[in-house]
């Protein structure tokens, strides 16, 4: 198979969706790869590296896209859609559930499209978000933590405080990987933390994991509004797999909150979790203010530390890309459940349920299609 990796051209986005170590190995088993020059320059990848592990480089995105499969980080900007053709095979985030016009271009083209965020193991894990989850929490602390001080707009907290005054309070909405790294990052610096998830058992194993240090709350209504108002730092880090994400901290919480606080909602890419991220910030222009309280929604967080997110991404997405490419997507799909529930649309149908719910389109069940295809050769 042709293998083709564009240059990302999301604001800011560094990562590249191979490294050479992968070109390496999706060449050990007979494949090309069509890298676009100077692709891999924000993560530190030269051409040459690319050219020394076996890749071509071509001069333009066309070229790339031109593979049977392309390989990237983000989802397609509306500059990319006119590469979308029948057949080719996009392996990538794509986050469909909160883009409608992104799905529709997918469905009109008939790409084959396989969303990172939803391949999935059987016990629930998603091991292609996994790792970009585990940045972006630890960023998302860090990120809060300069946006607190007075001249980013913040109220003039020092999270972990100094001995004679009190450290700042972190409250974190999900206890997944994006929470349970917030966490780590946020009692690290010694902030009060607090953690609300839905799952009673997530919060034990927390409650372990962090031996007694995390205040870990039952997440409903009453207690995200109790734990809102006395945030310095909120943290929005909710998931339900492949759908909007919930808008669980409505707007009047918000508004409860002191002016100078910070709200960082890493679930942005899933549509955000709270009520007043009404827009999706960039690295640019990271934040913007609505009742006092700071607001920043960057969706590709890890993209800032570029260097770092695409090895850590390459870990995992390189051996179930080297399987599509090596069986093809129907049959990686038929002796994978993990790559089957990565696939949100073929040949213009949708087979992604939460997909499917989001935008109001008949949901076809991914066996339905690759049988009636079968039947139909
Ligand atoms: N903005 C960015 O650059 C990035 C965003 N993300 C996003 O961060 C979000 C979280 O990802 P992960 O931590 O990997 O997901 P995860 O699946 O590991 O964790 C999600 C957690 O949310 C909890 N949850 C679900 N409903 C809830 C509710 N009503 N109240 C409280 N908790 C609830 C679940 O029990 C689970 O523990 C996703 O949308 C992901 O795509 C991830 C990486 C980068
Ligand atoms: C998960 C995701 O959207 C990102 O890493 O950019």
């Amino acid at each position: 198979m042709i293998i083709g990796v564009p240059k990302e051209i999301k604001n800011n986005e560094n990562r590249v969706g191979m490294t050479p170590a992968g070109v390496t190995a999706f060449k050990n088993n007979g494949h090309e790869v069509l890298v676009e020059t100077c692709a891999g320059l924000g993560s530190g990848f030269t051409d040459q590296d690319y050219m020394s592990a076996g890749a071509v480089i071509v001069s333009s995105a066309k070229e790339a896209w031109a593979a049977d499969m392309v390989v990237k980080v983000k989802e397609p900007l509306p500059e990319e859609y006119g590469f979308f053709r029948k057949g080719l095979i996009l392996y990538t985030y794509l986050h469909l559930a909160p883009e409608p016009e992104l799905t529709q271009a997918l469905i009109d083209n008939k790409v084959t499209a396989i969303a990172y965020e939803t391949i999935q193991l059987e016990n629930g894990a998603l091991p292609l978000l996994t790792p970009m989850s585990e940045v972006a929490g630890r960023m998302s602390i860090q990120i809060g933590a300069q946006f607190l001080e007075k001249p980013k707009g913040g109220k003039g907290i020092l999270l972990s405080g100094v001995p004679g005054v009190t450290p700042g309070e972190v409250v974190i909405v999900g206890g997944g990987i994006v929470g349970t790294n917030a966490a780590k990052m946020a009692l690290g610096l010694g902030a009060n933390v607090t953690l609300l998830d839905i799952n009673p058992n997530r919060l034990r194993q927390l409650d372990d994991l962090f031996q007694g240090r995390l205040n870990t709350v039952m997440s409903n209504s009453y207690n995200i509004a109790e734990a809102v108002k006395k945030a310095d730092l909120l943290v929005g880090a909710v998931l339900i797999p492949g759908a909007r994400a919930p808008r669980l901290v409505t707007e009047a919480m918000v508004k409860t909150m002191k002016p100078g606080s910070v709200i960082v909602d890493v679930a942005i890419d899933q549509g955000g979790s709270i009520e007043t991220v009404d827009r999706i910030t960039t690295h640019d222009h990271p934040t913007y203010e609505k009742y006092g309280v700071v607001h920043y929604a960057v969706a590709n967080m890890p993209g800032a530390v570029a260097r770092t997110s695409t090895i850590s991404l390459n870990n995992v997405t390189i051996p179930y890309g080297v399987q599509i490419a090596d069986h093809g997507y129907k049959l990686a799909a038929a002796n994978n459940k993990e790559i089957a529930k990565g696939i949100n649309v073929v040949d213009g149908k949708v087979t992604f349920k939460a997909v499917a719910d989001a935008h109001g389109y008949e949901y076809h069940p991914l066996e339905s299609v690759l049988f009636e295809e079968v039947a139909s050769v």
